[in-house]
C-alpha cells in the first residue's frame, strides 16, 4: 500500500507516522508532503528517513492508494482536485468538506459504512472534541434517543498545532523569567494561568464555529435529530481534551445501566471512582487510544438527564487515529480506487 502524508510536520501530521505504525498499517511506501516551509526536512518511520515533498499541482498523487491529509481547510479545499484525480483516496482532518452532502464523516465506533459511500473519494475526520463525545454517546444512544445535549469543553494549546503548544510553553518561561510583556500570537489572550472561552470565530447567533461544529457534525455522524449546545473553552493544558457533558433521553438512563453500555463499548474506557479520586484525567491520557469516561450520574436538573466527564487525547483518537481507523475499515472492505 502506499500512502501519503499531507502536513507531515504538523502536530496531526507526526502522530499519523507513530499511529501508522502502532496500528501495522501496511504501508510498503510513504511520500510525506508540506508546505515550502517544511519541505526537504526529513523524517523517520519504521527506521527509515523520509524527506518532505513541497505539495504542488502535479500527479505525484498517481499511485497513492490512501492520503491522510492534516495541512487546514484551504489546503485542502485547494489541493483535493489534485489528490483525488486519480483515484487517491483522501482522509481529510481539517473542516473543509465535513458538511458536505457527498463527503462522507466518520467515526469507526459510531457510522463506519458511511465510509463506503465517498462518491469524490475524499472522506471527512470529524471535529476533534466532536470525535470524543460522540465515541461516548453511542452505546447511550442505543439504549435511548438522546434529545438534548449541554456540553462545556476544557480544550488544550495543542489542538491549535505545533505553534500553539510552543507559545503556551513559552508564556510560562516569560512568566516565571519577570517579562513585561508576555508572547500572544494564536491565542485571543495569555494562556497560561487563565481559561479562555472562545475557540475559532464567533457566529452572528453568539456560537464560535467550533461549537456549531459540534452541533451539525454531531447530527450528521449520528444521524440524529439531537440538538447540541456547546459551551468550548481553551485551557492551559498541553494535551488532551476534557468535555462535562449533560444529555437528556426519550426514556431515563440510570448511571448504572449507562456504565454498563461504556463498559461494553468499543473505544471507551470506565475509569470512575470517586471514592478512591478515580476520575479521567489529560496527564494521564495523553498518548492513549481510548476515549475515558468517569463522574458518571443523574443529570439532577432534567428529568431523564445523565451526565459525565470523558477526556481523550484529540492529536491521537481526535484526529490521526481515527482517521488511520477508518483507513482500515477500508481496507478490510476492499479499498476502492
Ligand atoms: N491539533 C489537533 O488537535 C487537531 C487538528 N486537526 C486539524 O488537522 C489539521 C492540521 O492541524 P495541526 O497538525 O494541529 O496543525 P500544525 O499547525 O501543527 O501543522 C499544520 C501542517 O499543515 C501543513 N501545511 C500548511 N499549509 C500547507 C500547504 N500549503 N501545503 C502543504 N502543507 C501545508 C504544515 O506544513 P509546513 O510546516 O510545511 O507549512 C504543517 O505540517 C488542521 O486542519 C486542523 O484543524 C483536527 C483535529 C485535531
Ligand atoms: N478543535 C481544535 C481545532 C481544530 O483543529 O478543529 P477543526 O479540525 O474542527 O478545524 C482545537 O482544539 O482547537
Amino acid at each position: 500500500m502506499k500512502v501519503a502524508i499531507v502536513g507531515a510536520s504538523g502536530a496531526v501530521g507526526q502522530e499519523f507516522m507513530k499511529v501508522l505504525d502502532e496500528q501495522n498499517f501496511p504501508v510498503d511506501e510513504l511520500v510525506l508532503f508540506g508546505s515550502e516551509r517544511s519541505a526537504g526536512r526529513i523524517f523517520t518511520f519504521r527506521g527509515k528517513d523520509y524527506v518532505v515533498q513541497l505539495l504542488r499541482h502535479n500527479d505525484d498523487f498517481k499511485d497513492i492508494d490512501i492520503a491522510f491529509v492534516s495541512a487546514g481547510a484551504n489546503t485542502a479545499k485547494e489541493f483535493a482536485p489534485t489528490i483525488t484525480k486519480h483515484g487517491c483516496i483522501m482522509i481529510d482532518n481539517s473542516s473543509q468538506f465535513r458538511l458536505d452532502d457527498d463527503v462522507p464523516l466518520v467515526v469507526p465506533e459510531v457510522n463506519p459504512e458511511d465510509a463506503l459511500n465517498a462518491p469524490r473519494g475524499i472522506i471527512a475526520n470529524p471535529n476533534c472534541t466532536t470525535i470524543l463525545m460522540v465515541v461516548a454517546l453511542k452505546p447511550l444512544e442505543r439504549l435511548s434517543h438522546i434529545k438534548n445535549i449541554q456540553v462545556a469543553t476544557y480544550q488544550a494549546a495543542s489542538g491549535a498545532g505545533l505553534e500553539a503548544m510552543d507559545e503556551l510553553a513559552l508564556q510560562h518561561a516569560e512568566i516565571a523569567f519577570n517579562h513585561d510583556e508576555i508572547t500572544v500570537r494564536h491565542f485571543q489572550h495569555q494562556l497560561a494561568y487563565n481559561v479562555i472561552p472562545h475557540i475559532d470565530v464567533f457566529q452572528p447567533n453568539g456560537y464560535t464555529r467550533e461549537e456549531e461544529k459540534m452541533y451539525n457534525e454531531t447530527r450528521k455522524i449520528m444521524h440524529s435529530d439531537v440538538r447540541v449546545s456547546a459551551t468550548c473553552v481553551r485551557v492551559p493544558v498541553m494535551r488532551s481534551h476534557s468535555e462535562a457533558i449533560w444529555i437528556e433521553t426519550e426514556r431515563p438512563i440510570s448511571p448504572d445501566e449507562a456504565r454498563r453500555a461504556f463498559m461494553s463499548a468499543p473505544g471507551l474506557v470506565v475509569y470512575d471512582n470517586p471514592y478512591t479520586n478515580k476520575y479521567p484525567m489529560p496527564l494521564f491520557v495523553n498518548h492513549k487510544d481510548p476515549v475515558y469516561v468517569g463522574r458518571i450520574r443523574e443529570d439532577l436538573s432534567s428529568d431523564n438527564g445523565l451526565t459525565f466527564w470523558i477526556v481523550g487525547d484529540q492529536i491521537k483518537k481526535g484526529a490521526a487515529l481515527n482517521a488511520v481507523q477508518i483507513g482500515q475499515y477500508l481496507l478490510q472492505h476492499g479499498l476502492n480506487r
